[in-house]
């Protein structure tokens, strides 16, 4: 059987818990099927220190990382990648800082990873790269000879073309794609925005069934659209710690109707609107107020580039005003932890919340909402509130689906949910669930490879494509 390794910026140690979705979803899958996970140590160290691989056994998982420089980091992780890239692609252009010099970091820590990954490489091994830090990378590896299946994923969304083409040397980065065998998206509107681009912007030629041809490469694409552990998430909410933090919860809210929001404090969430949503629903319902408390885990990240920093202080301005303004001695309307909460913990706040507030911006996915409602108790379960712009919102058609740009509607939506009667409740549950449960994270990844796997064996003997 062939050997997986997976490549990504982000890796953790699939013991461990993590916080964003890309770490806990490859621990899980990684958990199953073992091989080698290649990726970013989290270090940053002085150039002379060398660029040594650095190897840890976790359990049927073999860690291979490297440490990057000051430089290399800046120019790759905050400035290409989550300067450019990621603000683009949530179709954020305004916040894009298009420096002419991050992309040479980028170029630079693909070619690294490339060099430290050829050597560690079997004959018979499938490749999966992960996200948008590594588009170029099979490109950089193909250039090396690496001649294995190579898939690429894409967590975030895809936007339409022309927002695509605003990135200088955008015809670049997608030209790379066309050396994965493979590309996978999350939702079919980002699919939909692939197709439109590469017939658009590089005339490639549609050969039906998710195959395109250009660059003398024909690429397969597809939606995949990523899901949890189901049963892993279960046992976490029956397991002591979630119950006792359920426990807890019930007692210390006993008079209250909790509802929750957990994310990365990112400006992809639509944190700010959810609390100026949350402000109109207290605005408008009175008798409501001293009832419903608002739970907001923001966890922190990058917090080294701008736009980051300057949503931290928007969002304890908003949270600062609507209690103060709205709070009574006994009841504070919004309970903010700027932290990371271990995930562990989660199922049991997710449990004992009557409402989860999903709404994001844009999300790739959000596997917050799919956890939220695997917390749930089937006989009573909750309200998952949706951003229609979440990659989930394709597939969770039962939730509250609200547009995050409008207050009043999400203010109105927020409202329903609290009111919602049990059968009803019961019903949406019972559906999504049945999606989560069907597309689940072995869903997704046994898909994948097995598309991948069907790639390849079409492709076999045509010529690599060079940058
Ligand atoms: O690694 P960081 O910079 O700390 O950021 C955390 C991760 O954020 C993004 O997650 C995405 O992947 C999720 C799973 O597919 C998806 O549900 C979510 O919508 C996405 O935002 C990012 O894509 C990852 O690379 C980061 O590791
Ligand atoms: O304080 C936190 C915040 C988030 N998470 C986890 O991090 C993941 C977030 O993934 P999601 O797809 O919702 O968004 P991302 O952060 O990847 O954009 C989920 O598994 C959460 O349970 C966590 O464990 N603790």
């Amino acid at each position: 059987m062939s050997r997986l390794v997976v490549v990504s910026n982000r890796i953790a140690d699939p013991r461990k818990t993590a916080a964003g979705g890309l770490a806990v979803a490859l621990a899980e899958v990684l958990n199953g099927t073992g091989g080698l996970w290649f990726g970013w140590s989290g270090k940053i160290v002085d150039a002379t220190e060398g660029d040594d691989v650095h190897f840890m056994q976790a359990g049927p998982v073999k860690l291979a990382t490297v440490d990057l420089s000051q430089v290399d980091h800046d120019d790759f992780y905050l400035g290409y990648s989550n300067g450019v890239l990621w603000p683009v692609f949530h179709y954020r252009l305004d916040l894009a800082d298009f420096d002419a010099g991050y992309i040479a970091g980028y170029r630079r820590v693909n070619q690294l990873f490339a060099r430290k990954l050829m050597p560690l490489l079997q004959p018979d091994d499938v490749i999966w790269v992960h996200d948008y830090h590594l588009i170029p990378l099979a490109a950089e590896l193909r250039a090396l000879g690496c001649q294995q299946r190579i898939g690429f994923f894409l967590h975030i969304p895809l936007p339409p073309p022309l927002i695509v083409a605003a990135i200088p040397g955008h015809d670049w980065l997608i030209r790379a794609l066309f050396a994965y065998d493979l590309v996978g998206f999350q939702s079919q509107a980002d699919l939909a925005h692939f197709a439109g681009y590469v017939e658009s912007e590089a005339h490639a030629q549609p050969l039906g069934d998710g195959r395109w041809r250009a660059f003398g490469r024909t690429v397969h694409a597809g939606a995949f659209p990523i899901g949890i552990d189901v049963e892993e998430f279960t046992q976490l909410t029956q397991a002591p710690e979630a119950m006792e933090m359920y426990e807890r919860m019930k007692r210390e809210y006993s008079r209250r109707r909790l509802l929750v929001g957990v994310d990365r404090l990112d400006y992809s969430k639509g944190l700010p609107q959810r609390m100026r949503a949350f402000r109109e629903f207290l605005q408008k319902n009175p008798d409501l107020r001293s009832s419903a408390t608002l739970i907001q885990i923001a966890s922190p990240s990058r917090e080294d580039v701008e736009a980051y920093s300057d949503l931290l202080h928007e969002l304890e301005s908003l949270c600062g005003s609507i209690n103060g303004n709205f709070g009574e001695l006994d009841w504070m309307p919004v309970r903010y932890i700027h932290r990371t909460v271990a995930r562990a913990r989660l199922p049991g706040l997710f449990r004992a919340s009557q409402v989860a507030l999903v709404t994001p911006l844009r999300d790739g996915m959000n596997l917050v909402a799919k956890e939220y409602l695997t917390a749930q108790d089937e006989e009573d379960p909750g309200v998952l509130v949706l951003s229609r712009f979440a990659g989930a919102a394709e597939q969770l058609r039962e939730a509250l689906l609200v547009n995050p740009y409008d207050t009043e509607g999400t203010a109105a939506a927020i409202l329903l949910a609290l009111q919602m009667p049990l059968e009803e409740r019961r019903l949406r549950h019972q559906a999504m669930m049945k999606t989560i449960r069907q597309y689940d994270v072995h869903w997704w990844c046994d898909s994948f490879l097995n598309a991948l796997q069907e790639a390849q064996a079409e492709e076999k003997g045509t010529s690599w494509l060079r940058l």
